[in-house]
């Protein structure tokens, strides 16, 4: 497996894998927050390829634009300037409904805070995306997650009764449930133990690897990033380089010189 890390250059991040249809594309993407005087640029034209079946690792010190990158990339947020594909849609072209509508039925989200409904149960929670995407049940397809994820015995229980990392592994099955063509994961491990988040981790990477899922990922978090694919930093808003098949110690090294 090759290691590296490129030039910080936008146009220095090209696909990486088989050189495929990537599942999600950043095109000299600008975003902006205020006017005039108080204008903040939070990314300032990023450049970014995400191939599909892989596993992709966003970090960068405190402020370099992880989650403006990731909500713009997932249509959470409009792009000043710029591109967005995901597949073959551009984003930046959508009206609001048809926007909502592509997040919905082809985009999972994990978040740091779970963001499960306290008053469902476990399988109650990881069913609500699918009945919103208008999908009829996949027994076999749920049958797999709640196995792969060690939930089985949990499916009665509401969030309150269930550890931090049962309750992101409900997460990530509701995510997945509707097979979507990216899972965009925000430090899904922020809120558990090493343990618990190493489960999770873990599982993400089965799902790449098993599935054929494409997952990105923000995380401050050297080991978490150590399980994609490739890692991207961003600095100042803007692509810093990049590594593939990262290790704790390599993401680490590189987080140490970008935070000078
Ligand atoms: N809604 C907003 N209004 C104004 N400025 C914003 C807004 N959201 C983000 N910013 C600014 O944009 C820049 C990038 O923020 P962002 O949250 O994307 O960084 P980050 O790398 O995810 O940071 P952290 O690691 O601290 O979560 C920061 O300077 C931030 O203050």
């Amino acid at each position: 497996m090759s290691r590296r890390s490129a030039p910080p250059s936008p146009a220095a991040v090209p696909e990486a894998g088989t050189g495929a249809r990537p599942a999600a594309v950043a095109r000299e993407v600008v975003k902006s927050y205020g006017t005039g005087a108080g204008t903040v640029t939070a990314l300032g034209g990023v450049s970014a390829a995400f191939p599909r079946g892989a596993f992709a690792a966003i970090m960068g010190p405190s402020g370099s634009g992880k989650s403006t990158l990731m909500h713009c990339m997932a249509g959470l947020d409009a792009v000043t300037s710029g591109t967005v594909l995901v597949g073959d849609v551009d984003l930046t072209a959508l009206s609001r409904p048809a926007l909502t509508r592509l997040r919905r039925d082809r985009l999972g989200f994990v978040f740091q805070s779970f963001n499960l409904l306290p008053m469902l149960t476990a399988e109650e929670n990881i069913r609500l995306t699918g009945r919103l995407a208008g999908r009829g049940a996949d027994r076999a397809w749920f049958d797999t997650l709640v196995d792969s994820l060690g939930l089985r015995a949990r499916l009665r229980h509401r969030p309150a009764e269930l550890s931090g990392g049962q309750q992101q592994r409900v997460a990530v099955a509701r995510a997945l449930l509707t097979r979507p063509d990216v899972l965009f994961a925000d430090e899904p491990t922020g809120n558990l133990d090493s343990r618990s988040g190493g489960e999770v981790l873990a599982f993400l990477r089965q799902a790449v690897d098993a599935f054929g899922q494409t997952v990105i990922m923000v995380t401050h978090d050297p080991v978490a990033a150590a399980h994609a694919d490739r890692v991207l930093f961003l600095a100042d808003g803007r692509i810093a380089g990049s590594l593939d098949a990262p290790t704790a110690d390599t993401v680490h090294a590189a987080m140490r010189r970008l935070e000078g």
